[in-house]
């Protein structure tokens, strides 16, 4: 199939009569699983409903390692919620409008909240593999290349199109977070993500300059799907996982072959308890 090069809300509308048909309660609460982290949608109680992305219309298949593509509706922790197990990233090919797809159809089934979580490097020698984070803020390099997830969408049909970035991850959500987290006896980090477009890793100057600009972690994806249900008046709570540390001295001869089976291995390791924050969140909610 193309890619489409834009999308229209007759799309969105067919992709969400097509979930609607196979599942008629509505969502209150989206979830997106980075990397490894799917199995946070195998704790979705019965009766769950798994629909293959490649069976949506006008959804995009996911092709990486660790995202199975399988759009997962039932309950978790008494809410209703819709769990995208594996995302969409631009580096797979897709255009961002593609990548965030999902996030529209996801808002017009209902949901007010979503979580989404990713695997990510860290940029501080204190983060470690294991860490969980929840994003206070985000740095999107590939919006300053004029790439956005909202180019050439009307604002007629889809609401404003100058959407504020700031509060994108929504404070008072963020509270509610870390009281979970201290509820499940989970410590956390909070900190910026920075966006690169991989899906090559960075250089060490490349690192020592995103540590400079104030970033915490980076990864690959996230933002256009924040951006999006920013836009959609959804309210965003982000994690990242730390999976590994980057490297930022140009001499080191580190062998990184191999880094993202690593980053699945370290992000597994942490999805127990990513899971019981999201669960003591939700309960908040
Ligand atoms: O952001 P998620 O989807 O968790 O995936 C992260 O892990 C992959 C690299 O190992 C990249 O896709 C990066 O973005
Ligand atoms: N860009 C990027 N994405 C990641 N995802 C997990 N780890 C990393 C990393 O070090 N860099």
């Amino acid at each position: 199939m193309a890619a489409p090069c834009t999308v229209t809300m007759e799309m969105i509308t067919e992709a969400t009569d097509f979930v609607r048909a196979r599942y008629s309660e509505q969502p209150e609460i989206g979830i997106v699983c980075g990397s490894g982290l799917g199995e946070l949608a195998d704790s979705v109680e019965e009766p769950a409903v798994r629909i293959r992305y490649g069976d949506i219309p006008h959804f995009a298949q996911s092709t990486v390692h660790g995202h199975s593509g399988v759009l997962v509706l039932g309950r978790l922790a008494g809410r209703r919620v819709c769990v995208m197990q594996g995302r969409l990233h631009p580096y797979e090919g897709l255009t961002y409008l593609q990548c965030s797809f999902p996030m529209r159809v996801m808002a017009k089934l209902g949901v007010s909240v979503v979580i989404l979580t990713n695997a990510a490097g860290s940029l501080r020698p204190e983060f470690q593999p294991g860490d969980i984070m929840t994003i206070r803020d985000h740095i999107n390099f590939p919006g300053f290349s004029g790439r956005s997830p909202l180019q050439g969408l009307s604002p007629e049909v889809f609401g404003d199109r100058f959407v504020p970035m700031n509060n994108a991850y929504d404070k008072k959500l963020r509270d509610k977070v870390a009281a979970a987290a201290a509820a499940s006896g989970v410590s956390l980090r909070t900190g910026v993500y920075a966006m690169l477009g991989g899906p090559h890793f960075e250089t060490p100057a490349e690192c020592r300059m995103l540590r400079s600009l104030g970033a915490d972690v980076v990864g690959m994806s996230t933002v256009h799907e924040t951006i999006v249900a920013r836009q959609c008046k959804v309210r965003v709570i982000g994690f990242s996982i730390i999976t590994n540390v980057v490297v930022t001295d140009s001499d080191s001869e580190l062998d990184q072959t191999g880094v993202h089976l690593e980053v699945l291995k370290a992000s597994k390791l942490a999805a127990n308890r990513l899971q019981s924050i999201i669960a003591h969140t939700i309960d908040q909610l």
